[in-house]
């Protein structure tokens, strides 16, 4: 720990922000957690009282502000974003934003249109599976043409459950937004119409609870991907992606651990949620956040690449419910940045 750490506030310690905050106060160098906040301050009290040198601020508006906070993570459920990465761009403060950005397209351009007035990029977005060694390794393949051009991606998304607040949208927003993001980066295009299907329902969550869902996304230039996303998977987490391309296919994520023989069985474990199978993606996106904030800059997806993800999962909201495909509506760049 050095003066010149980066003094970093985390907005909302519930399951992800407590993780970033072990995160930043054990793992990351160059940065310091000094503050926290939480509507449940008994929650961010216990939190601070585990870590040396970090207080509770009352309301996530005075952190943003503090003078003692150069950087925000925010880590608040999605639909308070909009409002906390507002007042990090008034105050000029770097922000590692967990996705979603914001709940909806409008208040996720209104964000975009906010800092690009800023004048510098001051957001990046918590989309950490482009950090993921195994994601990054299959980026690289597919971007070297050794495979020739990807014209499809296969993805599965499963949760072993999540919580009771997770209606359909929530798993459109919060669950696929991350295939939608994963397309629209290892694709290197825009997602033009996206089909979500609901299939049978699991019996085994709330009434009226569309999961499993089954997306199709149909790229602007002609390639296609599917996703499963089943959040109630009962079993562990898992998450896998195969590109399959003009001269061969490659896959990842097939946990491929320790394998065991014991009493008549063979096998590895599944993990039990994200913060085991992307903790090392939580790693590198903070430090490489950090290092990027202290110049002045971000290294990761940015605002613009939230916007793109709210609308599509906007039409993928639309077409759960309209059981028909639907036209991602998106401004373009230019109407944005000129
Ligand atoms: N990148 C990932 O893999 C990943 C994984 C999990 C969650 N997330 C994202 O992280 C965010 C938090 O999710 P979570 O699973 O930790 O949820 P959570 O419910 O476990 O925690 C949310 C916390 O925010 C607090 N909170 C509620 N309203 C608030 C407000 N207005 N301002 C500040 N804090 C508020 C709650 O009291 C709670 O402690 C969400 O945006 C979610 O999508 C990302
Ligand atoms: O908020 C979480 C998180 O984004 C996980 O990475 C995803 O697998 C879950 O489906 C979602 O609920």
């Amino acid at each position: 720990m050095t003066q010149h750490d980066l003094r970093i506030g985390i907005i909302g310690v519930g399951m992800m922000g407590a993780d970033h905050a072990e995160r930043v106060a054990r793992r990351i160098s160059g940065a310091r957690l000094v503050a926290v906040s939480d509507p449940d301050t008994e929650r961010a009290t216990a939190l601070a009282a585990a870590l040396d040198g970090v207080r509770v601020i009352g309301d996530a508006q005075a952190l943003i502000g503090d003078a003692e906070v150069d950087a925000v993570i925010i880590a608040s459920p999605g639909f308070a974003h909009a409002e906390q990465l507002m007042a990090c761009l008034e105050h000029g403060k770097p922000v590692l934003c967990e996705k979603p950005l914001t709940m909806d397209t409008e208040s996720s351009l209104r964000v975009v249109e906010a800092e690009h007035k800023v004048g510098r990029p001051l957001i990046q977005v918590g989309f950490m599976r482009r950090f993921d060694p195994e994601y990054a390794g299959l980026k690289r393949l597919l971007d070297s043409g050794e495979l020739g051009r990807t014209l499809l991606l296969h993805n599965v998304h499963r949760n072993r459950t999540v919580p009771e607040t997770f209606r359909s949208e929530m798993i459109v927003r919060d669950s696929l937004v991350h295939e939608v993001d994963v397309a629209r980066w290892l694709f290197d295009d825009e997602i033009a119409r996206i089909t979500v299907h609901a299939p049978k329902p699991t019996s085994l969550v709330g009434e009226g609870v569309l999961d499993p869902q089954l997306a199709v996304f149909e790229m602007a230039g002609g390639a296609m991907a599917d996703v499963e996303v089943f959040v109630n998977f009962q079993v562990g987490y898992e998450v896998r992606c195969e590109a399959v391309a003009e001269k061969g296919s490659a896959t990842i994520g097939l946990g491929v651990d320790v394998l065991t023989k014991q009493a008549g069985h063979w096998g590895g474990a599944v993990p039990d949620d994200f913060r085991v199978r992307f903790g090392l993606a939580y790693d590198i996106e903070v430090q490489r956040w950090v290092n990027a904030a202290a110049k002045g800059e971000i290294d990761g997806p940015t605002a613009w690449d939230g916007y793109a993800a709210a609308a599509v999962c906007t039409a993928g909201v639309q077409s759960l419910q309209e059981g028909r495909p639907v036209e991602v509506e998106m401004v373009s760049r230019s109407e944005v940045f000129g």
